[in-house]
């Protein structure tokens, strides 16, 4: 999933990285081309899936001992390839003047992060949104269950971008779950609304469960606009791009 930046958005940005020092580095203004972009995003996020599946035929493989040995040769030479021109940090959210934004290194939406689903959420209408995905192996807390801090990662997620709809930056403040149920690895589908806003204080309600059937963990959160930050309240704001 791709987020798109209006000009507005690239406006308020710029400001707010720099207002906010060292974190809102991690917003960087990169004018590489769109369609540069876009080339690099499809590679990436082709090795990216490939990484997954590599970590699931990890977690599950029952090879013999020495063949786990040899693959293990093979990927430490992958990595070392990669490692030939590598960021200094973490990849940040990038956003370019014609209103692209990337940010391919996200725990939760990240197209380049193999530790991330990626989940691809939608947003409906300001206010509400949704995704639907499938938490396989790589996310096992309790045996054959989603793990509670994963689900408490994908909610928050969610949520806070449903905070901002991509016009204002929000943070999480206080985020209070009720695992109601087991949620089983498999298909799952997050919903996400804004219940509430006071001043820079924003309420989001959130679940998680098996599509279909009752929620597994219902999720309250106090999102924040915090003091220092630019507010973008109109309608060029970040969208999600149609390409996902
Ligand atoms: C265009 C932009 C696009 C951006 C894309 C976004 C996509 C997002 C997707 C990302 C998703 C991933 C999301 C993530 O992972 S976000 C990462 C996890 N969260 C953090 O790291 C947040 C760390 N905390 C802070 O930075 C600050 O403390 C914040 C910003 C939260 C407040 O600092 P600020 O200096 O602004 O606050 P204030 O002192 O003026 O207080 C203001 C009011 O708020 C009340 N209060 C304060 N703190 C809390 C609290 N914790 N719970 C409840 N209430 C709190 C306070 O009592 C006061 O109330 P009142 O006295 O007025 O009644």
């Amino acid at each position: 999933m791709v987020c798109t930046a209006g000009p507005a958005a690239s406006g308020a940005l710029s400001v707010m990285r720099e207002t906010l020092g060292m974190t809102m580095e991690m917003f960087i203004h990169d004018e590489t081309p769109t369609d540069e972009v876009d080339r690099r995003e499809k590679v990436l996020s082709g090795l990216a899936d490939s990484v997954r599946d590599l970590v699931d035929a990890t977690i599950r493989s029952t090879v013999p001992d020495d063949e786990l040995a040899a693959v293990r040769a093979e990927v430490a030479a992958l990595a070392a390839r990669l490692r030939r021109q590598q960021l200094p940090g973490p990849a940040g959210v990038h956003y370019n003047s014609e209103g692209r934004s990337w940010n391919w290194g996200n725990a939760v939406v990240g197209l380049g992060n193999a530790v991330a689903p990626p989940v691809e959420i939608v947003h409906d209408a300001f206010g509400s949104a949704y995704a639907e995905m499938t938490l396989g192996a790589a996310y096992e807390g309790p045996p054959g269950m989603v793990h509670g801090g994963v689900s408490a990662l994908m909610l928050d997620q969610i949520m806070g971008e449903t905070a901002s709809g991509f016009k204002r930056l929000t943070m999480t403040g206080t985020l209070t779950l009720r695992y109601r149920r087991p949620l089983p690895l498999g298909p799952v589908r997050m919903d996400a609304r804004i219940a509430g806003e006071e001043g820079r204080k924003i309420t989001v309600e959130a679940r998680i469960g098996v599509p279909g059937e009752d929620t597994a963990v219902e999720a309250t959160g106090l999102f924040l606009i915090p003091r220092w930050a630019s507010v973008d309240e109109t309608e060029q704001g970040w969208s999600r791009s149609a390409e996902g």
